[in-house]
């Protein structure tokens, strides 16, 4: 398998990927053209940020199977085009978190004392110290946008320094900011107090430009800005025209709209220091991220589960290890309950009644959901892009859970809906981890979810399992196994017979014929 790493991912990264016996050529950045042409030869990709993973460069990769990011921000990563394709994302989310808060600070420092600007100078030969009187971290108030991995890290290292923690975050429990001394303040509020402002925050469709003009205009005169999140977060024009008008005190860039960037007006600026998007660039963090990835690479193109997906839900360790079972069985009911359906599904339903309830659960509804979708789709639907296709089909997708326990510790409840007809299934694990069926349209049973499989609903009444079996059994087919469901003596029941092997058009014809069957289904799991 083969794989594309681009940006120039560190060494050790690329010595995983060999190491697992994968075939890598390395680049640095690609344009999108170059990247569209070559990507077909490929079963996965790397990047840092500087090459965009366009939906047009992704459009003719037919084998890629995984995007890594060697970093945080997938932003320069089309992921709804790669979830549509069934392409896997993963980034290493933890791997430069310290060096992107310690450059923050190092930033926040050097704009604090003008240092950047007092160094050009004295290289000149200029011995100034006038014009660079600083100002002291010591009592500011730090204002942190996005109380992340790095802004928590950017609020312990700020309060060594005295600072005064203001943060927003609505996604953030006020427990956790309280932790680390944060108070936690509406976006405006944190705006009107800062005397540091610093964002950590994602560039997303909620997050670009979210400094223009207008909330610029609310920070102090006396304010500074520091960004080493994405240029995108604030309107670079609107900067300009604060600092420049004396309605901002300065400001520190690391990243910018444009990347890379080599003219800006900001550039001219005597109140403003930049960096080119050096963040992440610590010899440290560069092996954390490029090995974090690696890793999942390999996870994913040796069929394991990956640790660091932003497309599909994670689950991690025993979490994992106890729903594993379960991802089994609803891939199982989802392909049993599709196969079983005429017409096209409007409605799909699963229900988590028991121990299973207390974990996160989306996962499940995609195993379900490439099951159902499998027999339709075949190959093009997968674990991530199943619940996108389901979504495109139509299909108006449910799911319930309840920690209230019946007979079975867990039970699986399976609903689909057509035009003309529904069906319901319920499956559970045994003790050996194996998926059972145990109920189908309201009948009890324990049957197994494996290979040939026959569904023989018919009416309940002596002389009629016999003539099944003998119809099957004068087609020289074995049958492995057979379950009995029904509700009451006499009424309608259902059959469930395992099969060796596969069943002729001929043999279901014979079972029709025989007198109280009602219909018949080949199933294959
Ligand atoms: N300059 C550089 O080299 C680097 C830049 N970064 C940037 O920093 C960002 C943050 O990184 P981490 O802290 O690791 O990510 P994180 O995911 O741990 O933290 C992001 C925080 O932002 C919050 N957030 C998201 N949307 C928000 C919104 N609309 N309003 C307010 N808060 C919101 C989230 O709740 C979360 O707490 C990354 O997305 C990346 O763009 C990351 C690493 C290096
Ligand atoms: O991890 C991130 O989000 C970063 O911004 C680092 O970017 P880079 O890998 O240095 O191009």
């Amino acid at each position: 398998m083969r794989v594309l790493a681009l940006d120039d991912i560190d060494i050790q990264g690329i010595k995983v990927l060999k190491e697992a016996g994968l075939e890598v050529e390395a680049r640095g950045k690609m344009a999108e053209e170059e990247l569209k042409n070559v990507l077909p030869a490929f079963d996965a990709l790397i990047v840092r940020s500087a090459t965009k993973v366009t939906a047009s460069a992704l459009a003719g990769a037919k084998r890629l199977r995984i995007i890594g990011r060697a970093g945080v921000g997938i932003d320069n990563i089309d992921v709804e085009a790669a979830t549509e394709k069934g392409i896997l994302v993963v980034n290493a989310p933890e791997g430069n978190t310290i060096a992107a808060a310690e450059h923050t600070l190092a930033l926040m420092l050097a704009l604090a004392r003008n240092i950047p600007q007092a160094s050009a100078l004295l290289k000149q030969g200029i011995w100034e110290k006038k014009k660079f009187v600083g100002v002291e971290l010591r009592h500011k108030t730090l204002g942190i946008l996005g109380l992340g991995k790095i802004g928590s890290e950017v609020a312990r290292r700020a309060r060594a320094f005295d600072m005064r923690l203001l943060a927003y975050d609505p996604y953030v429990a006020p427990e956790q900011a309280e932790r680390l001394g944060v108070a936690l303040l509406p976006l405006e509020e944190v705006l009107k107090q800062a005397d540091f402002l610093t964002l950590h925050l994602p560039l997303t469709r909620d997050t670009y430009h979210l400094l223009d003009r207008e909330k610029l205009s609310l920070l102090k005169p006396t304010a500074r800005l520091l960004n080493v999140a994405r240029g995108g977060i604030v309107d670079e024009e609107a900067l300009y025209e604060a600092l420049t008008s004396g309605r901002l005190a300065g400001a520190a860039l690391d990243v910018f709209e444009e990347e890379p960037l080599t003219e800006s007006p900001l550039f001219k600026l005597d109140n403003v220091i930049v960096t080119p998007h050096l963040g992440a660039s610590t010899a440290e963090a560069q092996v954390a991220v490029a090995v974090e990835v690696a890793q999942d690479v390999v996870r994913c193109l040796k069929g394991e589960p990956v640790l660091n997906a932003v497309n599909i839900p994670v689950v991690r360790g025993q979490a994992m290890e106890t729903l594993r079972p379960y991802l089994k069985l609803v891939e199982r009911l989802g392909s049993f309950l599709s196969q079983l359906m005429e017409g096209p599904i409007l409605e799909a339903e699963l229900s988590t009644s028991g121990e299973l309830a207390q974990h996160e659960l989306s996962p499940l509804t995609n195993a379900f959901l490439k099951g159902l979708l499998r027999p339709l789709l075949g190959e093009a639907v997968n674990y991530v892009n199943a619940p996108v296709v389901a979504r495109k089909r139509g299909i108006r997708i449910r799911e319930n859970k309840t920690q209230e326990m019946g007979y079975y510790t867990t039970l699986i409840t399976a609903t689909v809906k057509g035009r003309r007809e529904g069906h319901t299934v319920a499956g559970a694990v045994n003790q050996r981890g194996e998926p059972r069926l145990v109920g189908l349209n309201g009948y009890s049973l324990d049957a197994e979810l494996e290979g040939h499989m026959l569904v023989v609903p018919h009416i309940d009444k002596p002389r009629i399992i016999g003539p099944v079996g003998l119809a099957i059994g004068d087609y020289g087919i074995n049958i492995a196994g057979m379950q009995v469901g029904r509700r009451e003596a006499g009424g309608e029941a259902v059959m469930i017979l395992r099969i060796d092997s596969e069943v002729p058009r001929e043999v279901l014809g014979a079972i029709r014929q025989v007198d109280g069957v009602l219909d018949v289904r080949y199933l294959r799991l």
